[in-house]
């Protein structure tokens, strides 16, 4: 039982409620676009990442709640790409912010085996907090990552209703008994949840109403789309209706990241979103 929130979690749930009590129901995402090392001046190198990197750390690291470095836009630097990452990650963690990290790994569950190793174990350099999975392999292939998360009291992130426009060719799909495949995965997920520790978060996009019933998921929900992709904390309340904000956690990436490079600037542009998502929402006593 989580004290401050009143909502009954242990595990990865208690960590995460912790986490977005104190700092706000925001997540800051860190994702280096080329264009963007370039608008702030740096060089399209491991160099210039290394520096987005520092910055992102000293202005992020102590106000977000959680942050969420993009896997994609580190791996094209190769193993300099990594040895960045790698400091992002610890060095988020130290300033107290929780780290997701943006991989979407989803294969056959051995092989989710060692991804689980790779994001979510604590011999690993990678080791987050958290990680994002995609379940288009069939939700129980994930069992290798959930395990792992759940033991360490760590969490996954389980794709549901994407914030692109093409996610609906196969997230609306009907399943046999005439669910939709999302809603078949929110109901994986809140199964999962059962026991109480909340290992088992979802990704729903804030970019539009999903339909989806949320209310007994009993975990965090990862709500992309804000900012650069159209959406604002004013439309949260309403994609979210029916279910229990205290687990909403929108995220935004470029649309903060644009206020960079100067260090300042950059964190009250994220405490200005963290504090505009606060306001639309129910406060959490
Ligand atoms: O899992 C994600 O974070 C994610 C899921 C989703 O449905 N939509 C989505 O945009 N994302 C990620 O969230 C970030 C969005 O970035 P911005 O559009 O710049 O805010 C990117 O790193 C995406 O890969």
């Amino acid at each position: 039982m989580h004290g401050d929130t009143g909502v009954v979690t242990t595990g990865f749930g208690a960590r995460y409620l912790d986490a977005v009590v104190r700092r706000g129901r925001f997540c800051a995402g860190i994702d280096p676009h080329a264009g963007l090392l370039t608008d702030w001046g740096l060089t399209v190198d491991a160099a210039g990442l290394s520096r987005f990197a520092d910055i992102c750390i000293e202005a992020l690291g102590p106000v977000a709640a959680v942050i969420k470095p993009q896997v994609a836009f580190f791996e094209p630097f190769g193993s300099a790409g990594f040895a960045v990452l790698e400091r992002v990650i610890a060095g988020c963690r130290e300033h107290g912010a929780l780290v997701l990290a943006d991989a979407k790994r989803g294969d056959i569950g051995s092989t989710m085996a060692a991804y689980s190793t790779a994001w979510l174990d604590d011999s690993s350099p990678l080791c987050s907090d958290a990680v994002t999975i995609s379940p288009y392999l069939g939700f129980e292939s994930l069992r290798p990552a959930i395990d792992a998360a759940h033991a360490a009291g760590r969490g996954v992130f389980v794709l549901a209703r994407t914030s692109n426009p093409e996610g609906g060719q196969v997230q609306t799909a009907s399943v046999p008994g005439g669910r939709i495949v999302a809603q078949s995965i929110v109901d994986d997920a809140a199964a999962e949840n059962a026991s109480g520790t909340s290992t088992v978060g979802l990704v729903v996009g804030a970019t539009r109403s999903h339909g989806l019933d949320l209310a007994a998921l009993n975990g965090p929900i990862l709500s992309p789309g804000l900012g650069a992709q159209g959406a604002t904390a004013a439309d949260i309340p309403e994609v979210f209706a029916g279910a229990d904000t205290r687990w909403v956690l929108p995220a935004s990436s470029r649309g903060v990241l644009a206020a960079g490079p100067d260090v300042a600037a950059l964190r009250a542009a994220c405490e200005a979103a963290r504090d505009e998502v606060e306001s639309a929402l129910t406060p959490f006593s």
